[in-house]
């Protein structure tokens, strides 16, 4: 059986939220006086609604009156979209605010419509408990849902006692739903189920709530069903929180023990991190010291995300919120560290399982000159994604740069995209490997992130190499299996499991090398089963490969910012593609290129480029001397871009086509 194992720890699961909430549970009416226009009630009690010019008194929400808690998800289940509807029903935001997927702030998320950063707001409620009217604040954090951000969720989990887990009504249970809610439950967390999106025609709430059942042993009288949309069954979400999820357990008398969750950099303020507190209480004008670096900081300004800062002065037991403490870089704000009151002693908290990079590849600045601007801006981002791996490396190719290590692809491309948006710096970045290792014949043994780290001795044998795996959860329609396990064997995988969800669905789990998934799998496996399928992944043991340097050669000189380490079966294909990418993007010059793939001193794969001059004038009849000057002008500009090997100049487009060469 399968799901055995997690059948098991989904009934303890399930026991202990029945344990934990089965004298609360629907005991309750709904506290709600009316629906509004959109179907969903609004709390005409909701009386602690803050006016932005009152002053927040958090002094009136001791633990019992606090809840904390996360929205998980697979990619597009409507997290964020639950979290607007969740914001507007507080009075948190305004209805019809105009911002769809409010906490989804940076450029990158909103052009993507994915949440690539936890964000927490807090919100006040007024709700009537047992006939007694009281007033509670939640903290809401909004997470990711694509795997290669499911650190984030990890993190945000730490802050939390609760999650509602929330799933499409006509997708059912995927593979980051799957993920997600072991995330949750290893963290020992009350889990809601939300079936939500119930107001689509292909919706069907009950099978869904099969699948929690099966799945999860999650029982299908606990699962809420909403429309994050229409606003219908929306009333029964906050009162679940606070009657289902646990207040913070911290200890209001005993010393500060702050969580350091998140940082990021602000122009005016420097550091501001997000932290929860754990016992005890914070001040401004407090001093306080950090576990992980020792150093000790005044508390320049303190307060919560509501949902922007919003200065209180203080944070009590239990509260989530941020802290300005004159912190200037990511070295000094370590997410996961634990900050205390100076000249006090105190446990430090568990912390975080450092993240584990699955991807690195080279960033160098697409203008050699700006090697300072880029490192500056990696710094800053750094600062607000404290998962990319930096350390300085360069290439003959391309100079002075950074080997970054990512999450994954996504990762690696959102902050790509976060480094030019936000801080207006132009990469050129190498392609993505996995860490390999390898034994040599003089008897190390070393990881190598970089093909160009690679022995070039050629006394020195690679005698073994391994690479390292995944364990894959793959969740499709039953007709998609056939192709889908013909992608997985393609892709060197083997299979591990294979069962039903329901009558419908299949899950398979599939071990597969790293290699085989960083690039490009998730869009060929979507493509193949017309966007059904549904893929998770976590990292497992590295397994013995036979693995081989592929280098790229232009007109004899190797590039060593396009070599990349492949499987040896698969090296004549990759060989081939590359030359052909690069064929179609290197511009013809005044000499003929040569374009060579080789393993060591064996060509695999060769390409000529016949030589020709490129005269951008060539169409200026004419005397228009400022034309002709632009053109000029305009050539000199992508110059810039261009590196040159050798002789050969390599546009960036030519780097990024490569990128994605399985
Ligand atoms: N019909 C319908 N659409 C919904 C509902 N909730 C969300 N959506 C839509 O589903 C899409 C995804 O919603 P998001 O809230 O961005 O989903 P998410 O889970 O936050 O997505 P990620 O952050 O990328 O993981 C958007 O187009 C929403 O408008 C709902 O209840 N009904």
């Amino acid at each position: 059986m399968p799901y055995l194992r997690r059948a098991s720890k989904a009934i303890n699961v399930a026991n202990r939220i029945h344990r934990l909430h089965s004298d609360h549970y629907y005991r309750l009416g709904l506290p709600y006086s009316g629906s509004n226009e959109h179907g969903f009630c609004s709390n005409s009690r909701n009386s602690n609604r803050k006016d932005d010019n009152n002053a927040i008194d958090l002094s009136q929400y001791p633990t019992d009156k606090i809840r904390n808690f996360s929205i998980i998800a697979h990619v597009d289940h409507g997290k964020s979209t639950l979290a607007d509807r969740l914001l507007e029903l507080t009075g948190t935001i305004k209805r019809g605010h105009g911002v769809p997927q409010y906490l989804d702030k940076l450029q990158v998320e909103r052009e993507r419509g994915i949440t690539v950063k936890a964000q927490t707001a807090t919100m006040f409620y007024n709700y009537n408990l047992k006939e007694n009217n009281t007033n509670y604040l939640l903290n809401l954090i909004d997470t990711p849902g694509h795997v290669d951000f499911s650190y984030e969720v990890s993190r945000s989990l730490a802050a939390c006692q609760g999650a509602l887990l929330v799933v499409d009504a006509a997708q059912g249970v995927q593979a980051q739903t799957v993920a997600n809610f072991y995330l949750a439950f290893e963290s020992n967390l009350t889990i809601i189920p939300v079936v939500n999106k119930i107001d689509q025609p292909t919706a069907d709430p009950e099978r869904v709530k099969t699948q929690l059942k099966s799945m999860f042993d999650l029982d299908p009288s606990d699962v809420l069903l909403t429309s994050a949309k229409t606003g219908l069954g929306l009333e029964h979400v906050l009162p679940a929180v606070i009657e289902r999820i646990p207040p913070p357990p911290g200890k209001s008398d005993s010393n500060l023990r702050m969580f350091l969750l998140d940082s990021y950099y602000d122009e005016y303020k420097g550091v501001i991190c997000h932290v929860a507190i754990v016992d005890g209480s914070l001040r401004k004008g407090d001093k306080i010291s950090s576990v992980a670096t020792g150093q000790s900081y005044e508390v320049l300004d303190v307060g919560i995300m509501h949902p922007e800062l919003r200065s209180t002065g203080y944070l009590l037991t239990g509260q989530v919120g941020y802290v300005v403490s004159g912190m200037r870089s990511t070295k000094e704000a370590r997410v996961g560290d634990t900050l205390f009151h100076t000249r006090t002693t105190v446990e430090p908290l568990p912390g975080f399982k450092p993240a584990k990079h699955m991807v690195f590849s080279g960033l160098y600045p697409a203008d050699g000159s700006d090697f300072e601007a880029l490192s500056h801006a990696i710094e800053r981002l750094t600062c607000n994604d404290a998962s990319v791996s930096v350390a300085r490396e360069s290439s003959t190719a391309l100079g002075l740069g950074f080997r970054c290590g990512f999450l994954g692809l996504l990762h690696m491309d959102v902050f790509h995209q976060r480094l030019e948006q936000e801080h207006g710096t132009h990469i050129i970045s190498t392609v993505p490997t996995v860490p390999y290792i390898f034994e040599y014949s003089d008897g190390s043994k070393v990881e190598v992130q970089n093909p160009g780290a690679f022995t070039s001795d050629p006394k020195i044998r690679v005698v073994a190499s391994w690479e390292p795996t995944v364990l894959a959860t793959i969740i499709i329609p039953s007709e998609y299996v056939g192709v889908v396990i013909n992608l997985c064997s393609e892709r060197r995988g083997e299979q591990l499991e294979y069962s039903f969800i329901d009558s419908q669905r299949v899950f398979m789990k599939y071990r597969l090398p790293l290699r085989e998934i960083v690039v490009d799998f998730y869009n060929e496996l979507k493509s193949i089963t017309s966007g059904y399928a549904s893929f998770d992944y976590e990292d497992s043991e590295y397994v013995a490969s036979d693995v081989v340097k592929l280098d790229i050669l232009l007109n004899g000189q190797p590039v060593d910012a396009m070599a990349t380490i492949v499987h040896k079966l698969k090296a004549q294909r990759v060989g081939r593609e590359l030359v052909d990418k690069l064929k179609k993007y290197i511009d013809r010059q005044m000499f003929e290129i040569t374009i060579q793939a080789a393993i060591g001193s064996k060509v695999i794969a060769r390409e000529t480029i016949s030589a020709m001059r490129k005269n951008v004038l060539a169409k200026c009849y004419g005397g228009d001397v400022t034309r002709k000057k632009k053109l000029l002008e305009k050539q000199k500009e992508g110059k810039k871009r261009m590196k040159r090997v050798g002789s050969v100049d390599i546009p960036q487009e030519a780097f990024h086509a490569i990128l994605k060469v399985s």
